[in-house]
């Protein structure tokens, strides 16, 4: 189908924006951060000039803006055929992405409590649009989809059942469109087909986790109900005990009190009292500044533990993946956490390290390591096109079922 596909990716306070051509070459992307203070800004990625949406600093200010833009540069002239948006949480009812429908917003709002920073941001993005193109099929894209494989046994909290029967209280795992496309990614480098592939894949941006792909399976992974379970982040703390909130309440700091710092406060930039960025952190290291070095610390180690825990869940291993922001551009990260990882036969050839695995079609691993090290960078935006151009396409042409039908 000719004509372009609009990615949104709306997030609590920023908004990304990626244009597809009907080959999935990526004509333009846009960025808005900081939306809804003063200091909001937007930009068209490789363009150094910020654009001024200080008049309406909202994400459908700025979504306006940033079209009116693209049309400047002679991108989305016409209406897309299809905008896809990435949604983070699709509870249970989701394994694949879905043509928006008010009965998907209200399944989408219903998810909303569980993903309190993203799901309504989410929803913001989808109703903007839908003012901006009313004619054109909008597609959800879900984070959680891919990890609806997950057994039984790595979803369920060890908590009284009925809390999972009433309230749906279990792992959903998130990332999963960074997570396939890793999967997919792996078995194309390695020549193996989907269903042979397994990997450990450690998607590690502003938030992180990581996932146990078996035979092109999701089977299990470190975030859970929320987005906020598992490896240390940004400002997100991960795993934490339970019994902190009782402990902390005596304290006088608040469920509420606390749920905020653990989201916001918390992680890189609560452990380090510096910032959120891994490339700021590593200077400040530089520079001297012991938390901030004990803050890498603390990520390093607790991300080798996840992916020891991950080989739990796997009977073969292809490859040992690191992508997002920190995963693809931080050697020292990622040789850090290897170096926890000699019990396993893991070991990361520096040079290569270096070179982000550029100079060996993604392989980072040392001649004397039992498995691969892949670096591979994502591509959430493209995984969010083809599937909302393949929902388009379905919609217009419902694909056959084959039959054996003979007259
Ligand atoms: N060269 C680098 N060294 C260390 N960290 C980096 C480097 N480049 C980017 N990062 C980190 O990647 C993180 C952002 O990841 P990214 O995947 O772009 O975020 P998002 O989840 O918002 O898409 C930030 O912590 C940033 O500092
Ligand atoms: C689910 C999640 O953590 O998403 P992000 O990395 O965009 O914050
Ligand atoms: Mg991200």
């Amino acid at each position: 189908m000719k004509g372009t596909t609009l990615v949104v990716n709306c997030g609590s306070s920023s908004l990304k924006l990626a244009v597809f051509d009907h080959q999935y070459n990526r004509l333009i992307n846009g960025l808005a951060e900081r939306l809804g203070t003063p200091s909001a800004y937007a930009v068209i990625t490789g363009n150094k000039d910020t654009i001024d949406i200080s008049g309406d600093s909202t994400h459908r200010g700025a979504l306006a803006t940033l079209i009116k833009r693209f049309r400047k540069r002679n991108v989305l002239g016409l209406p897309p055929v299809a905008i896809g948006h990435r949604v983070v949480h699709g509870g249970e009812k989701f394994t694949d992405a879905a043509m928006i429908t008010p009965a998907v917003i209200e399944a989408i709002e219903a998810c909303a409590s569980l993903a309190p920073l993203h799901n309504p941001a989410n929803l913001t993005g989808i109703h903007a649009t839908g003012e901006l193109f009313p004619n054109v099929p909008q597609i959800a894209v879900f984070d959680t989809a891919f990890h609806q494989s997950l057994p039984e046994y790595a979803y369920l909290y060890a908590l009284p059942y009925e809390y999972y029967q009433q309230w749906g209280v279990r792992r959903y795992g998130f990332h999963g469109t960074s997570h396939s496309f890793m999967l997919a990614e792996t078995a194309r480098l390695l020549n193996k087909k989907l269903e042979n592939t397994s990997l450990i894949s450690a998607h590690l941006g502003n938030g992180c986790s990581i996932t146990a792909i078996a035979n092109g399976k999701s089977v299990d992974t470190s975030m859970g109900l929320t987005p906020l379970e598992g490896l240390v982040m940004g400002t997100r703390s991960g795993d934490i005990d339970p019994g902190l909130f009782d402990f902390l309440a005596g304290k006088g700091i608040s469920a509420e009190d606390l749920h905020h710092d653990l989201n916001h406060k918390s992680g890189l930039l609560g452990l380090s009292q510096q910032t959120n960025d891994m490339r700021t952190l590593v200077a400040s290291a530089d520079d001297g500044h012991r938390l901030s070095q004990v803050a890498i610390d603390v990520f390093c180690f607790k991300l080798a533990r996840y992916i020891g825990a991950m080989s739990s869940s796997l009977s073969t291993l292809d490859a040992l993946v690191f992508t997002g922001g920190i995963g693809e551009n931080s050697a020292r990260i990622r040789a850090r956490t290897v170096e926890h990882l000699s019990l396993l036969g893991l070991v990361i050839d520096s040079d290569s390290n270096l070179n982000h695995g550029r100079l060996r079609e993604h392989h980072i691993e040392h001649t004397n390591s039992r498995f691969p090290i892949l670096v591979i960078p994502t591509n959430e935006e493209l995984v969010i096109a083809n599937a909302a151009l393949e929902s388009v396409r379905n919609a217009i042409a419902p694909p056959q079922s084959i039959t054996t039908e003979t007259s």
